[in-house]
């Protein structure tokens, strides 16, 4: 899952007092932290700050981040392994005197020299980064621990792997961990796009989160694995997150073949390939516990990489830079900046402005319909169209931006539950956030969910009727539709009212 953007940093004053540490210098801010470097003041030890803060947040977004920030204190607290990141203290700051500062909760940790993302962008890409085996033995020793224990770490990725000095590889960043509950959990839909398993899309759940097992920590890995010893290839191709994750669903529905980088090890390639497997449950055989065995007993074979071997890769990640790569995906993404990414393969954008454009003499407000026929422009799929979204977001608040049903958790003109626009979330103005009750974003992040929707039903040999489907499946999941056959019974009523509304754009 991306996270999204860097929070604004929160400005801490250079020798700021945080009980026995004393902070000097920002280090940088992620989805919902700031950290600084910091000195024990008794005997200058290095620490490193991370203030997490949630006054920026909307009423809404406050409380499921409350619960992120309460999950990262309590497992950062509980970690004790050498391969985790230590905490020594977590406290709530009482200031006063600084209103952005009252209530902060501050985590002091051990300071890392820098991240595994940070190495893996200095590097030469298909060449393994430094010590690779090493980090990579560090890794999945923290995640064996974590598992033992009953925790998911569900948030594994290079920018979450720290590197401390005298060779030191923790695993950071528990917002995400959880604690099994059963054989699985359910966090809210948020976390890196390129490391989550395949059938995480499946089962995405709405309001309640996503589900998570262990494996699907073996499958981060399975990607991370690739990344490090490749330089930081993605073991899917395509030019963005969503494309290579499409590509990843490709090959779990046996689609595609999986085609890891030439240049690994052939004992490297089998592991990353078990770790890659298709389904949870010959995931689940693995274990981490006999990962990190035959990552231990890797490390002591040595890395070589095979230089001249390797296919065209993709380098993942934000910094990391963009390969250009074709993918077998429908999906058309516009990056923030405006500029494609993607080469879609068939039609064109542009080919579909005609067929279910918004009629002239129609009630969409003129002032959205711009907004509404580039946002189907993000699809290729022929049955997205203009007169579609428009005719979906009529029924869902009647055009009105300010739209809201707080019983069901549903805001904005196209009526997202907050949680769940953040897994998909588009920044369609381009103005640097994405935002659930700003139209450009709310319409342009439907688009991209209607055609993952409508996909999904072609997936799964549903070929009728695929409007209908695609508005039953935006009213409530993919798997209900699916699981019903078609319209669920529930849903009749609405889904009748788009199409009315549909026709007469279509007319
Ligand atoms: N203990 C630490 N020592 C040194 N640097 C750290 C430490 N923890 C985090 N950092 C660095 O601080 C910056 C912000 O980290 P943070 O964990 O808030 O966000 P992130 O991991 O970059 O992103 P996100 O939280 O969105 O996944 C990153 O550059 C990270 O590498």
């Amino acid at each position: 899952m991306d996270p999204g953007h860097p929070s604004p940093a929160l400005a801490i004053p250079e020798g700021y007092r945080i009980a026995d540490w004393t902070v000097t210098s920002l280090i940088g801010s992620g989805s919902w932290g700031t950290v600084y470097a910091a000195r024990r003041t008794s005997d200058a030890a290095p620490a490193a700050v991370k203030f997490l803060r949630t006054d920026l947040l909307t009423p809404g977004q406050r409380a499921s981040m409350e619960e992120l920030i309460r999950q990262e204190v309590r497992f950062s607290s509980e970690a004790d392994h050498p391969n985790l990141v230590r905490t020594h203290t977590v406290v709530t700051l009482n200031d006063p005197d600084r209103p952005g500062l009252d209530g902060v909760t501050a985590l002091v940790m051990d300071r890392a020299e820098r991240s595994l993302h940070e190495l893996i962008a200095a590097g030469e890409p298909g060449t393994p980064v430094p010590d690779a085996a090493r980090i990579l033995d560090g890794v999945a020793a923290g995640l064996a621990h974590m598992h033992t224990r009953g925790w998911v770490h569900a948030d594994l990725k290079p920018a979450n792997i720290l590197l401390g000095p005298d060779g030191a590889v923790w695993l950071a960043d528990f917002g995400l961990t959880v604690e099994l509950d059963g054989t699985h959990a359910y966090i809210p839909p948020m976390g890196s796009l390129d490391h989550v398993p395949p059938e995480w899309w499946s089962e995405r759940t709405g309001v309640r989160g996503t589900a998570v097992r262990p494996t699907a920590d073996i499958w981060a890995f399975g990607v991370l694995a690739h990344q490090v010893l490749t330089g930081g290839l993605h073991p899917f191709p395509g030019s963005t997150a969503r494309a290579r994750a499409l590509a990843a669903q490709s090959y779990a529905s046996g689609a595609a073949q999986l085609r890891l980088d030439d240049a690994l090890e052939p004992q490297w390639r089998e592991l990353i390939g078990s770790c890659l497997a298709p389904d949870h449950a010959s995931r689940a055989e693995l274990g981490a516990e006999e990962l990190a065995r035959r990552v231990r007993a890797l490390r002591k074979g040595g890395v070589r990489a095979r230089r001249g071997l390797r296919r065209p890769g993709v380098l993942a990640g934000a910094g990391l830079g963009l390969a250009a790569a074709t993918v077998a995906a429908t999906l058309v993404l516009l990056p923030e900046d405006g500029a494609a990414r993607t080469t879609p393969p068939r039609p064109t954008p542009s080919a579909k402005t005609v067929p279910g454009a918004i009629p002239e003499d129609s009630d969409v407000p003129v002032a959205l319909r711009r907004t509404i026929t580039d946002a189907a422009k993000r699809c290729t799929d022929e049955e997205v169209t203009p007169a579609l979204l428009a005719a979906m977001i009529k029924a869902e608040s009647g055009f009105d931006p300010k739209a809201s049903r707080p019983a069901s958790g549903e805001y904005g003109i196209a009526m997202w539950t907050p949680s769940v626009f953040q897994a998909w979330a588009v920044d369609g103005d381009g103005d640097g956030d994405k935002d659930h009750m700003s139209p450009p974003d709310a319409i342009a992040t439907m688009a991209v969910f209607t055609c993952w929707l409508d996909q999904r039903f072609k997936d799964n040999g549903m070929r009728e009727n695929l409007p209908e489907l695609i508005v039953a499946g935006y009213r409530t999941s993919d798997k209900t539709v699916i699981q019903a056959g078609g319209v669920p019974e529930r849903t009749r009523p609405h889904v009748d009212t788009v199409m009315r509304y549909l026709k007469e754009y279509t007319r």
